[in-house]
């Protein structure tokens, strides 16, 4: 399966970015045998789309309804409107802050899909979960929950992250992604059969170039979600050169 890189911009980048998202994609347009893309905020996705070309930009969340009375939201046609061909669900941050629960994030996931978008839907358990030795059970019971029914096929990716990895440095250890994501998969078969094979599981949490390639080459890592190492073409690049070898 050729890995898939995708930058995670969060709540950062103004026009004054629009440079640096251009030079993104073309750094990332080098290496071809790897699937990349971008999420940016919604305010610069159709500048974003401008600037890149054929490059593939996302959006950061969407909306579960198409239209309607939903103050500052944005619906996944509106994404996709705006030129996104692909959304984030259900990142940890807004499972925290804005109080997302897996119900509401099946129905963005489904509201995407009818939107032609990808999705990469995200789980990842808490520190205070993992040292309870929970992370296994919560997990897989966000796959179980915020996973549409017809999620069979390569327009859903899911992305473990770790809470406690995302923006400290921390990251986790080779051999408990390597669990977390045999578990993972085993569950995509279990309920979407072969097509389950076809849905990739991206790592995220600090990764970085230093990191990448030992994370990229465990089995199941089918690629990476990436904040703080995506904001630079130059520091984003070393990922893709550690993706790219693993598809030579
Ligand atoms: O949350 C993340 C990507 O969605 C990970 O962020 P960092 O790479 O900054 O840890």
């Amino acid at each position: 399966m050729r890995k898939f890189i995708v930058g995670n911009w969060k709540m950062n980048g103004t026009s004054n970015d629009l440079d640096e998202i251009a030079a993104i994609s073309a750094v990332a347009q080098l290496y071809t045998l790897v699937d990349s893309a971008l999420c940016v905020p919604a305010t610069l996705i159709t500048r974003a789309v401008t600037a890149v070309g054929a490059f593939p930009i996302g959006g950061q969340d969407c909306h579960m309804q198409r239209a309607g009375a939903h103050m500052g939201c944005v619906s996944a046609d509106m994404l996709s409107d705006a030129g996104a061909v692909l959304t984030i669900i259900g990142h940890s941050e807004r499972r925290a802050a804005q109080h997302e629960r897996d119900a509401d994030i099946r129905a963005k996931a489904e509201a995407a899909k009818a939107a032609g978008l990808q999705a990469i839907l995200c789980v990842g358990e808490t520190l205070e979960e993992r040292e309870a030795g929970k992370a296994l059970d919560i997990v897989l019971g966000q796959v179980a929950h915020s996973l549409p029914e017809a999620a069979a096929g390569a327009w859903l990716s899911v992305a473990y992250e770790p809470v406690w990895a995302i923006g400290t440095g921390r990251v986790a250890e080779p051999s408990d992604v390597a669990d977390m994501h045999a578990a993972i998969r085993a569950a995509l078969v279990a309920r979407y059969g072969p097509e389950g094979e076809k849905i990739r599981i991206l790592y995220g949490g600090s990764m970085n170039g230093d990191n990448a390639a030992q994370l990229l080459a465990v089995p199941n890592v089918d690629g990476g979600l990436i904040g703080g190492a995506s904001l630079t073409a130059a520091k984003f690049q070393p990922i893709l050169v550690a993706a790219q070898a693993c598809g030579e």
